[in-house]
């Protein structure tokens, strides 16, 4: 049996504007098991990052997590419901044991210190170096582990000095640089050319192996999803609505907004630049839709959709879809 090293209950969180209540996501459920890349698909808006930042209570005002359990398995065994914890403790864990890549390397890193500078801050937070000066000895390391060259040099470069490839690898050395259990990568390849997504997606493969980390990445990539994954959730209007290996998924898509993906998508298991939109919009989620928030563009929608929102069922073994056909 696959160990679980997060299990995430009822996830919902709001954003409380002006216009009303965003139901960003609404009692999001799912399972990531030690070591394996977990993926988080769905288009743009669907919930993919707001669901990965809750799960360290990164969300800011207007938003707030108003239900849910994230329980982490702690290296010793232990359990914690990660949004109990206070701000202090889960600090002390956020950027240490669980750590985020995000997007876009420009607004990751800070233009005014050196790249060395950032990673060796990164470390000493988590009060794992005596001085800045250790952790730039530390960084040198890292910028090579992350394949920068001429890193003794690089290391006291700043963000400008770099290419977008190399910030992005400089922002994944600031990820691992404590050593993290889980890595959680908010599409880390979007911002960059396609040449170097690849190459940055093999990093971030042997960062996995190099660290024995547990890897959450978010994209709407369904190439990328094909390429490295373990798993896959797919989200739809700030719910999940199917979970699978990457093979059950891709070659057994059972949810109807699955399968609309995945035709959209000629061959998925070839490099595609951006999932295409399947027809329709994505709804409001002010006021999503009542029942399946899928039904208004089911092209399998019954009357039950309309009314009733559908639980998740394991089909296969492994394999869950939220759905009325089932
Ligand atoms: N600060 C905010 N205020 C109001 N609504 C917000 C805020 N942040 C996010 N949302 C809403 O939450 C929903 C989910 O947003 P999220 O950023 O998680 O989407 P995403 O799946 O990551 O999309 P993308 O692929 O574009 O990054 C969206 O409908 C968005 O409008
Ligand atoms: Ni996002």
């Amino acid at each position: 049996m696959p160990e679980p090293i997060l299990q995430v209950r009822n996830l919902t969180v709001h954003f409380y504007t002006y216009a009303g209540i965003v139901k960003a996501i609404e009692k999001v459920s799912f399972d990531v098991y030690k070591g394996e890349t977990f993926a988080l698909v769905g288009e743009t808006g669907c919930g993919k990052s707001v669901t990965s930042r809750a799960l360290t209570q990164l969300i800011e005002s207007p938003g707030r997590i108003v239900e849910g359990q994230v329980l982490y398995y702690r290296e010793d065994g232990s359990v914690v419901d990660l949004l109990k914890l206070s701000e202090e403790e889960i600090r002390e864990i956020r950027g240490n044991e669980i750590a985020y890549i995000f997007q876009d390397p420009h607004s990751s890193l800070d233009p005014l210190y050196t790249v060395g500078y950032q990673i060796a801050e990164a470390i000493e937070v988590h009060g794992k170096i005596k001085n800045i000066k250790e952790g730039i000895q530390k960084a040198v390391q890292i910028l090579k582990s992350v394949l920068i060259p001429d890193p003794e040099r690089r290391v006291n470069n700043y963000p400008h000095e770099l290419s977008g490839g190399m910030k992005q690898r400089v922002v994944i050395g600031i990820g691992v640089s404590n050593n993290p259990r889980i890595l959680i990568a908010d599409e880390p390849t979007t911002a960059l050319d396609v040449t170097v997504q690849a190459q940055i997606l093999e990093l971030l493969e042997k960062m996995k192996k190099e660290y024995k980390a547990t890897i959450i990445l978010i994209t709407h990539n369904l190439g990328v999803v094909a390429e490295t994954a373990d798993r896959v959730a797919v989200m739809y209007a700030g719910k999940i609505v199917e979970i699978g290996s990457v093979d059950q998924i891709f070659k057994n898509p059972l949810h109807p907004y699955t399968q609309g993906l995945l035709k959209a998508v000629p061959n998925p298991m070839t490099k595609i630049e951006k999932l295409e939109a399947i027809p329709g919009t994505v709804p409001n989620l002010i006021t999503p839709p009542s029942g399946c928030r899928f039904h208004p563009r089911c092209p399998k929608a019954m009357e039950v959709c309309k009314q009733k929102v559908p639980e998740m069922k394991e089909i296969e073994p492994g394999h869950f879809v939220a759905c009325h056909l089932y």
